[in-house]
């Protein structure tokens, strides 16, 4: 437990969003400002671990949107921290569906399944946009029909669940691009991170600032006044701060993890219960050796099976990194809340009869398998989230507006980029700004109102006390004297004057107090 402190500014959560917020505050001058994360790490849904001899990507894998008009910022941070990245389009995934059987569906078909279902998701998103309250009509996992082919599902989940462009709203984009790059470093996604908090969170010699950054704090409350925020965490710490940037995950805002006093106000809390949050689930298979076909186009392949999302999309990564002899396998929503709640044993027995089906009997069994689980983590809840295709403006705004001295960032306040690590990202260093704003708002207010009401209020201070009439006072009291000791009209007439004195004392320290606490308007 840490004895309690104050600081300017408070981040909780070190993902993307708090780091960059941090980031522009620190480049500012805010000195005294502190980074409260729950886990063990920095990163959040950025997270690299070693598996079957390299780094995999349990979070955030791909840098989404390269090569149009704008440029990524993500992908400027990538080409200067010279983080290795290879192509990656699985839109090919489309000409390598399999059945249940092991049969790859002629690309005729596969075309044509893929054409009739954009269009079916376009026209549904023609209807919504000319008539926004119908929102809840399309959401991801609910599909607008019910397509009733293995293939058609297949498809179905691939559009839906991997929002591929096609059935964007892109108009409300700018335009990053289509292209996307797969992160295959060894150093992992992480590295960004590292770099962005280099000249900040690090010593020279690569060590975290304890004055900084603090791992393992759960914060459970947020105690808010206009005069500042309390945090307690789960340790029994406290710590005070002027500010506080809050970049926890939609799922954990969504979920009793941490409490606020004064509770939230309305607004606000059905603002954050409006948007979904999307479960994404990549299983990684390490195999003895390669079954599967690698060649151009064949990164990503696809099982089409009755029961929607069911070890649908598939993944080599010969790509990123050749020999390693890894398969990935993506599950989303129910199917992943389903094998996040079962033995790692089980989804592998799953995982190899649907391989079984696909590449026949004879393939080798996985040697090891790794599961994230992101919604029974209860610092996520879920993986990014997923606001219904056209949402109403007035969330995107609630759900980031402070509440007070509480600032609310991560990649769900990102309008333009919900979802992504460059949503959160751009989320973050708004977010920053904006607060640099409200401080600068803060200190002219003060100052202001000081030099506004201070002077006449001490002007005022100093004519009560000029005006003080201690002649007045000491002739009552010899009055008193003359007309006898003893006598009850001395004692009374002292009483009142030694009253007077006091009352005026008591008024001008009231007078000095009040200059000094003036409160901000
Ligand atoms: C499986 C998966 C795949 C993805 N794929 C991609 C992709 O390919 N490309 C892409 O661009 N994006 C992808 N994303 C999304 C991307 O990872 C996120 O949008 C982004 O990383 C979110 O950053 P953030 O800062 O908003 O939140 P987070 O990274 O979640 O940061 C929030 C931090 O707050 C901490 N925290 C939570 N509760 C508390 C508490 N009570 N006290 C203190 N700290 C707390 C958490 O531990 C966490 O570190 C993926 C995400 C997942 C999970």
């Amino acid at each position: 437990m840490d004895s309690p402190s104050r600081s300017s500014v408070i981040v909780i959560g070190a993902g993307v969003s708090g780091i960059s917020a941090a980031k522009v505050l620190a480049e500012k001058g805010i000195e005294d400002l502190l980074i409260l994360e729950a886990s063990d790490r920095i990163g959040g849904r950025i997270r690299k671990e070693n598996f079957g001899g390299v780094s995999v990507e349990l979070g955030a894998g791909w840098i989404a949107g390269v090569g149009g008009k704008e440029s990524n910022p993500v992908w400027d941070l990538a080409a200067k921290s010279s983080l290795r990245t290879c192509f990656s389009d699985y839109s090919n995934a489309r000409y390598n569906i399999y059945d249940r059987s092991g049969k790859i569906f002629p690309s005729g078909i596969a075309a044509d399944s893929y054409k009739r279902a954009v269009e079916s998701a376009i026209q549904q998103l023609r209807i919504q946009e000319a008539n926004p309250c119908s929102r809840d009509l399309y959401k991801v996992s609910e599909p607008p029909s019910a397509p009733k082919t293995p293939i058609e599902l297949a498809i179905d989940f691939i559009l839906h669940d991997f929002e591929m462009a096609e059935v964007e709203p892109i108009s409300t984009y700018v335009d990053f691009g289509e292209r996307e790059f797969l992160v295959a470093d060894e150093r992992g996604y992480e590295h960004l991170l590292y770099k962005m908090a280099e000249d900040f969170l690090f010593t020279s010699g690569g060590k975290i600032l304890d004055s900084r950054l603090k791992l393992n704090k759960v914060v459970r409350e947020l105690q808010h006044s206009r005069n500042g925020v309390t945090v307690i965490t789960e340790d029994g710490s406290v710590y005070d701060a002027d500010y506080v940037v809050l970049s926890v995950s939609i799922g954990v805002l969504q979920s009793d993890l941490i409490s606020f006093n004064p509770s939230l106000p309305r607004w606000k809390t059905e603002a954050i219960q409006q948007c979904d949050v999307m479960v994404y689930t990549k299983i990684f298979l390490k195999f003895p050796y390669k079954f599967w076909p690698c060649g151009p186009g064949k990164e990503f392949f696809i099982y089409a099976h009755e029961r929607r999302g069911y070890y649908t999309f598939w993944q080599h990564m010969e790509n990123a990194y050749p020999g390693s002899n890894i398969l990935v396998v993506t599950l989303t929503n129910g199917e992943s809340k389903r094998v996040e709640a079962q033995p790692d044993g089980e989804t592998l027995k799953e995982a190899m009869e649907v391989l079984r089906n696909m590449f026949g009997p004879d393939i080798p069994d996985a040697t090891d398998i790794l599961v994230p689980r992101w919604y029974n983590n209860r610092f996520q809840r879920g993986s990014y989230s997923n606001y219904p295709i056209i949402t109403n403006d007035q969330d995107f705004h609630d759900i980031k507006t402070p509440v007070g001295r509480i600032f609310f960032t991560g990649e769900h306040t990102s309008e333009r980029f919900s979802g992504y690590v460059h949503g959160g990202y751009l989320a973050g260093i708004g977010t920053g700004k904006a607060l640099l704003e409200e401080m600068e708002k803060d200190k002219e207010r003060k100052s202001e109102s000081q030099t506004f009401l201070l002077e006449p209020l001490l002007a005022l201070t100093e004519a009560l006390r000029d005006s003080f009439d201690w002649s007045a006072v000491a002739a009552e009291v010899a009055a008193a004297a003359a007309i006898g000791a003893g006598s009850a009209a001395m004692v009374l007439l002292i009483q009142i004057a030694v009253l007077r004195i006091v009352a005026q004392i008591l008024f001008l320290c009231f007078i000095k107090q009040l200059c000094f606490h003036i409160p901000n308007p």
